[in-house]
Order: C-alpha cells, then sequence, then structure tokens
C-alpha cells in the first residue's frame, strides 16, 4: 500500500500532509519525528494527517490531526489550518470555498479565496493574565494568551539579535503544558513583528497561533479588546483581526511538493 504525502507551508511554517481519510495510519511520534528531520526525512516543523471526521458534522467534515515536529500532540495550528483547508479544496475533497474543518481546539471555519489566500475564524483570543520568559539570562514579561494552545507574547524594543536556538525558559506553574513563546516589537498602532520559540518544534519562521496571540497581546496592554494589524514574522506577512469574541487569521498557503513514502523507510521508522 502506498503512502502518499504532500510538502506545503504557510509563510515558511512548513508541514508533511498525510492524507489518511480512512484513519488507517499509525502515525507513532517516531514516525513524526523521522517525518520532519531535516536531513534523514523530509523535513517540517510539523505534520498534517487529513482524517475524515464524521463525529463533529455530519456534512463530511475533515479533521486536521496536528503533530509537532518532536512528535508531540497540539490542540491547534493556524498556518496549518490554511495549508489543509487548501488541500481539502484543491482535492475536491469540499465542494465550496468557505466550510468548517475538525481541529482539537474545536470546528474552526475556512474561507479560500481565488488566489489562494485563506481567512480561518480562529475563535476567541482569551488573556488569562500575565507571565515572564527568561532568554540568555534576560527576564521578558509576557502576557499568557490562549488560542486554543498556550501563548506568552513578550513586547520587547528589538528582537533581530535573540538567539531562539535554545528554548527559553517559561514558568512551569503557569504553563505546566510548555509554552509558545512570542517576542514582539510594536512597529504602529497597525503593524507588529514577531519572532517565535514553538513548543515542541524550537524556532520557526511564522506561527498562525502566535500571530493572533500577538495581536491580542498587544491589543491587551493597549487597553483595547478589538483591532487589525499586519504581523511580519521571518516568513512573510499575514492579518490579524481581534473581535470581542473571535479572531480571524489571513494568510498564504502554499504547496512544494507531492511523492510517495518509501514503504520500506516507513516501516523501519515506526518506533
Ligand atoms: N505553528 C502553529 C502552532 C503549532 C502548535 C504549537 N507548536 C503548540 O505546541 O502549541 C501555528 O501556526 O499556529
Amino acid at each position: 500500500m502506498s503512502i502518499p504525502f504532500v510538502k506545503g507551508h504557510g509563510t515558511e511554517n512548513d508541514f508533511v500532509l498525510l492524507p489518511d481519510p480512512d484513519d488507517a495510519l499509525d502515525l507513532t511520534p517516531a514516525r513524526v519525528r523521522a517525518l520532519c528531520d531535516r536531513r534523514a526525512g523530509i523535513g517540517a516543523d510539523g505534520v498534517l494527517r487529513v482524517v475524515r471526521d464524521e463525529t463533529q458534522q455530519p456534512d463530511g467534515t475533515w479533521f486536521m490531526d496536528y503533530r509537532n515536529a518532536d512528535g508531540s500532540i497540539a490542540e491547534m495550528c493556524g498556518n496549518g489550518v490554511r495549508v489543509f483547508a487548501r488541500y481539502l479544496l484543491d482535492q475536491g475533497l469540499v465542494e465550496r470555498r468557505e466550510f468548517p474543518v475538525g481541529t482539537r481546539a474545536g470546528v474552526r471555519d475556512v474561507r479560500v479565496d481565488e488566489r489562494g489566500e485563506v481567512t480561518v475564524d480562529m475563535g476567541p483570543a482569551r488573556v488569562t493574565g500575565e507571565s515572564a520568559a527568561t532568554l540568555d539570562g534576560r527576564r521578558f514579561p509576557g502576557v499568557a494568551v490562549d488560542v486554543g494552545n498556550p501563548h506568552l507574547v513578550c513586547v520587547t524594543d528589538r528582537i533581530h539579535d535573540l538567539d531562539l536556538s535554545v528554548p527559553p525558559v517559561h514558568d512551569r506553574v503557569v504553563f505546566p503544558a510548555g509554552v509558545n513563546v512570542e517576542f514582539v516589537v510594536v512597529e504602529a498602532p497597525d503593524r507588529i513583528r514577531m519572532r517565535v520559540h514553538e513548543r515542541g518544534v524550537g524556532e520557526t519562521r511564522s506561527c498562525g497561533t502566535g500571530t493572533v496571540a500577538a495581536v491580542a497581546g498587544v491589543l491587551h496592554r493597549a487597553g483595547h479588546k478589538t483591532g487589525t494589524a499586519d504581523v511580519d514574522i521571518p516568513g512573510g506577512r499575514v492579518r490579524v483581526v481581534v473581535d470581542e469574541d473571535t479572531c480571524t487569521l489571513t494568510g498564504p498557503a502554499v504547496f512544494v511538493a507531492r511523492g510517495e513514502l518509501d514503504r520500506g523507510w516507513w516501516d523501519s521508522v515506526g518506533g
């Protein structure tokens, strides 16, 4: 039996998609790590398994089974869900440009426009308190934001010289399951710049949930509950709209390769 894959990215946050409509693939953490390995595998920040989901919606919704590069499971991936949505439309697995996608954080409504840009209704961004991260001996105060997955948004004066090859140290009482840490510079009321260290991955060139958390965190600091901003990340730019009840994320979804995994390799990395 062949195992097809697709490689894609959203603002250079890259993924291996594994179509698995019948939920038949044994995707172990070891196989996720092997797929994401940039030398011995395909290379990616995470894996998106494409599974049919009749449990959440009766009309044939699809479920995004997202895994971090280290094999761990996360609730949500904002860049991943854009790539996932475009894949479903391109493959004819959905008929309309607007449709729901199941995730561990709940069902998310997506819209794919004619140019392939994808807008996702990300649900609410909830500010849950304050905390801090320590990086290279320096303490960065931050705002804790929940976007389905946990984030710590640290506003600072510059980010270009931060060493994110090591994980920032966070408060394990506040974030018992770990946290994604965003370092943010406010460039203008409607434009921020961001770098991120992702839980289960390391520094990535973009994090969709992180961009939503960052805009919500910056607005919170300024005493606002709603607002719109462009977010510049190393991998490009996305647009975030924060409303009282929900947020939207708009950005690109790109495919770079399609192929077939070597069955012998897959069996050997089963773990
Ligand atoms: N890159 C993703 C977030 C992926 C999950 C994250 N690393 C976590 O563990 O919560 C995004 O685009 O949102």
